[in-house]
């Protein structure tokens, strides 16, 4: 783990001092968008945009989520990075999956991003979404990543007439993302990577009475949004998924498991049931991230074998509007 100045690599975990002991997400270096617009910079073209992501990254998960539903992977190609994320940051090869750099031959993500910018300061992280025309990173944000395969490819996608974000729904989804983000998605890292326990307490609290408002919810509504999957559920489900294996007990979000939760168990293996879901829930590279790559949560690396998940059980919630 570490970060890029003035286009050096340095090794270093986050500056938690500087917050009174909170972990503060940095915003992402990089937020170009690729448009079908007229004279769009970032055109969508078939092979010209390289996706590199991290299976263990609930962010990064968004983006192979949404690139896979979709059906843009004969378009946009794709990378699995090495899970640990050590001195060097994101790096290629050494573990199953995890590919050689496609298009250089470098050996760690951090080359891409002094290629776009060889004066780049700030943390390289998954997703990151290259473009093989420009030399350069169109962005590294994965809720616009996300935005971008919904809506800019067009006929590219074959399937062009699914909507994730719908308009109808637009106004919904945005609420429960900017409602689940801070809580949820990133309140599990604000627990995990707090250095005072009042940061910890704080970001503990927030976790569960997001929980706790999802469970009321799910018990009488199937998905966030109207009666169709979308992108809110999606970003929902990449942080449920990793919970019981990872938040509950490497980021000390412990009151309860999901598997605790009738409704929100059922509501994830609902999602993880949907076809081609499943393939990219890949719990060896997350274990391998969490446990034996963060050294300051976990200095030992030592992967613990548990827990036993019951995510492909039947879920029992096609009845729900
Ligand atoms: N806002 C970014 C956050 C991405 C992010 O923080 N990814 C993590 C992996 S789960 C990362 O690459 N961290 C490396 C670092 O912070 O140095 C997004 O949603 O795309």
């Amino acid at each position: 783990m570490g970060y890029l100045e003035n286009g050096t690599w340095h090794d270093g975990w986050y500056d938690t001092k500087s917050h009174d002991g909170k972990f503060v997400r940095e915003n992402a270096g990089f937020r170009d968008w690729i448009s079908n617009e007229d004279g769009a910079r970032f055109p969508p073209e078939p092979g010209r945009y390289h996706l590199f992501v991290s299976y263990a990254c609930p962010w990064a998960c968004r983006t192979i989520i949404a690139r896979r539903l979709k059906g843009l992977e004969g378009v946009v190609g794709m990378t699995i990075v090495n899970p640990y994320n050590r001195e060097n940051g994101w790096e290629f090869g050494g573990f199953d999956d995890a590919g050689a750099d496609p298009l250089f031959d470098s050996r760690y993500l951090y080359e891409f991003y002094q290629l776009a910018d060889p004066q780049f300061s700030g943390r390289v992280t998954t997703p990151t979404l290259w473009d093989n025309s420009e030399g350069t990173i169109v962005s590294n944000e994965s809720a616009d990543i996300l935005r971008m395969f919904n809506s800019s490819f067009g006929s590219l996608a074959e399937r062009a007439d699914l909507d994730l974000c719908p308009e109808d729904l637009r106004g919904q989804i945005d609420d429960w993302n900017e409602r689940i983000y801070p809580a949820l998605n990133n309140g599990v890292y604000r627990a995990g990577f707090a250095t005072s326990q009042d940061a910890y307490e704080a970001a503990f609290t927030d976790v569960f009475a997001m929980l706790d408002t999802l469970e009321a919810h799910f018990s009488s509504s199937r998905y966030l949004a109207g009666d169709r999957l979308t992108e809110a559920d999606w970003r929902l489900f990449v942080t449920l998924v990793r919970f019981d294996t990872v938040y509950f007990s490497h980021f000390k979000c412990n009151r309860q498991r999901i598997s605790d939760y009738e409704a929100l168990h059922g509501y994830l293996r609902d999602l993880y049931q949907v076809p081609g879901i499943a393939e990219t829930v890949r719990f060896d590279h997350i274990k391998a991230h969490y446990y034996g790559g963060m050294l300051a949560v976990n200095p030992t690396g030592i992967i613990p074998r548990g827990p036993t998940l019951s995510l492909s059980e039947p879920h029992g919630r096609g009845g729900l509007d």
